[in-house]
């Protein structure tokens, strides 16, 4: 599991961690790490041009402290005082070993930099970035040299990952003592480039954390393997209401996922159209035609996935309501968000409910602009756990899985070949297929989201290493040697 935290979390933790070691030690951990990476990333240090945009505070320190270790082994270094004030060791220190001060603007020492340090904020930036960072930040990005970030691309929001304005954007950032929520999370995520952790020690004092990612290793323990005497019953029955008559490659697709997923048995419930061709495409699925609006008929199931190409009408919305008055774990996708957000008392149920929308889909749940979710994912998606009491997986650049009381779980795997028709569809047979083997819907959700992130990415990847488009079948049937691989 990787874990991540809020600037809050971090600093109580520096605080406990501070009143154990000597005065500055962290700081002189700190940029003792950010140097060698620097180094790292340097054909050679000596005759190097380093840039450093340095803020008022300690992010500023780290910058001028890594600068002076570089300025040592030869490095042209010179440090752009942006702050109002500047950290008085760091910048004695720079001073010592020859580095250069430059007075803001400064970004024609940017320009023709090999490598610009951004140390203007870290976890202590609020809000928009204000000038002379700004325009900073912006050199920086049409500059040639490579760019590291100093704990945070400065204007990335640590806790949220929210960018208000302009963002530094970093090829590497290298972070200290743990991972902040900020660099896995869009839009900051995609400011950040390749993420560091430098060890301060900061381990022992770290809280739960707020937000977690599961590699690969976390989901092949939560898979069910099947045992000698498992049946397909005990291996998990899930049931698919999905399609229209106009609709019916949501129903295959969705049908798909949960087969290739590994289902014990899938029963397909739908209009005659997309029951056919469910049939013709997976006759491994047994199949209902629903002619009103019951699931009486088609027997037992462990689970139901509601919703992919459904249609939104009055006779979708009794099926619907048929399902979501069982008493086994519902997911909820598409056509089926739609009719939620019409009447969000279908959520009362006893058993529990797992929703899987993209920023649209809960914008209409949530009353609040598509634009707002996708700059804010972290803060929407945990309000729609509030209101809605169910758990939600909010699809997108950077898909969040959320519960009550629990981290937040980020998606890790996925590649943006990803977003293309359908794909969504898959998704939710996988989650519902691991909802029917008796996961619980937090674990569904999240376990799927990372199989059909690394299914997505494996169908995208040639032989050669090189990617390309996929399609939402590919997907699925790319499904069984990812698990295969785990
Ligand atoms: N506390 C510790 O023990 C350690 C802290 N470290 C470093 O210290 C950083 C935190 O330092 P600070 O608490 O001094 O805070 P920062 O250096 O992150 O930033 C605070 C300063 O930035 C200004 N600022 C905030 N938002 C701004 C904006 N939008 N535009 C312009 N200026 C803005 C504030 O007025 C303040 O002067 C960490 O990110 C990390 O780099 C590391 O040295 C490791 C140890
Ligand atoms: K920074």
């Amino acid at each position: 599991m990787r874990t991540a935290y809020t600037s809050e979390q971090i600093r109580t933790a520096e605080h406990a961690l501070m009143a154990t070691v000597a005065e500055g030690e962290l700081m002189r951990r700190a940029a003792t790490g950010l140097a060698v990476v620097c180094a790292g990333l340097l054909p050679g240090v000596y005759g190097s041009r380093v840039a450093l945009l340095v803020g008022s505070g300690d992010n500023g320190g780290d910058a001028l402290y890594a600068g002076a270790r570089l300025a040592r082994r030869g490095a042209r270094v010179e440090a752009i005082l942006a702050g109002s004030r500047t950290h008085e060791g760091g910048l004695a220190a720079l001073r010592e070993a020859g580095g250069r001060t430059v007075e803001p603007p400064g970004h024609e020492v940017v320009e023709r930099a090999d490598l610009i340090v951004d140390g203007l904020v870290g976890i202590g930036g609020a809000g928009e970035l204000r000038e002379p960072y700004r325009g900073l930040a912006l050199a920086a990005e049409r500059a040639p040299g490579l760019v590291v970030a100093v704990d945070v691309p400065s204007g990335v929001d640590a806790s949220s990952g929210q960018v208000a304005g302009v963002a530094v954007r970093a090829q590497l950032t290298v972070t200290f003592g743990a991972c902040k929520n900020g660099l896995l999370i869009d839009p900051g995520k995609s400011h950040c480039g390749r993420v560091e952790l430098v060890d301060i020690g900061l381990g022992p004092y770290l809280p739960d954390p707020d937000v977690a990612s599961l590699t690969d290793e976390d989901v092949a323990d939560l898979l069910p393997t099947p045992e000698a005497e498992s049946d397909k019953y005990r291996r998990g029955v899930i049931g698919i209401v999905a399609g229209s008559d106009r609709f019916t490659g949501a129903a295959v697709l969705s049908v798909g996922g949960a087969v290739r997923a590994g289902a014990g048995l899938v029963r397909f419930a739908g209009a005659e159209a997309a029951a056919r061709q469910v049939r013709n495409s997976w006759p491994e699925a047994i199949t209902t035609v629903l002619d009103g609006p019951s699931v009486a008929e088609v027997g037992r199931v462990q689970a139901w996935v509601l919703g992919p190409g459904m249609g939104t009408g009055p006779e979708a919305e009794a099926l619907a309501r048929a399902v979501l008055a069982t008493d086994v774990p519902v997911l909820v996708d598409a056509d089926g968000l739609t009719l939620l957000a019409r009447d969000r008392s279908m959520l009362r149920r006893s058993a529990p409910t797992v929703l899987t929308p993209h920023a649209g889909e809960l914008s209409r749940l949530l009353e609040v602009p598509s634009d707002r979710i996708e700059a804010a994912r972290l803060e929407h998606v945990r309000r729609a756990v509030d209101e809605l009491g169910t758990v939600v997986l909010l699809k997108g650049s950077t898909t969040l899985i959320a519960e009550e009381g629990r981290p937040v779980r980020v998606n890790a795997t996925g590649t943006p070949w990803l977003a293309t028709g359908g794909t969504g569809d898959v998704l939710s047979g996988i989650a519902g297929t691991l909802l029917a083997a008796g996961l619980s819907g937090y674990d569904a959700a999240s376990a799927a989201a990372h199989l059909h992130g690394l299914a997505a990415q494996a169908a995208s990847t040639g032989k050669s290493g090189g990617h390309g488009p996929i399609a939402a079948m590919d997907v699925a049937q790319t499904l069984p040697q990812v698990i295969r691989s785990l």
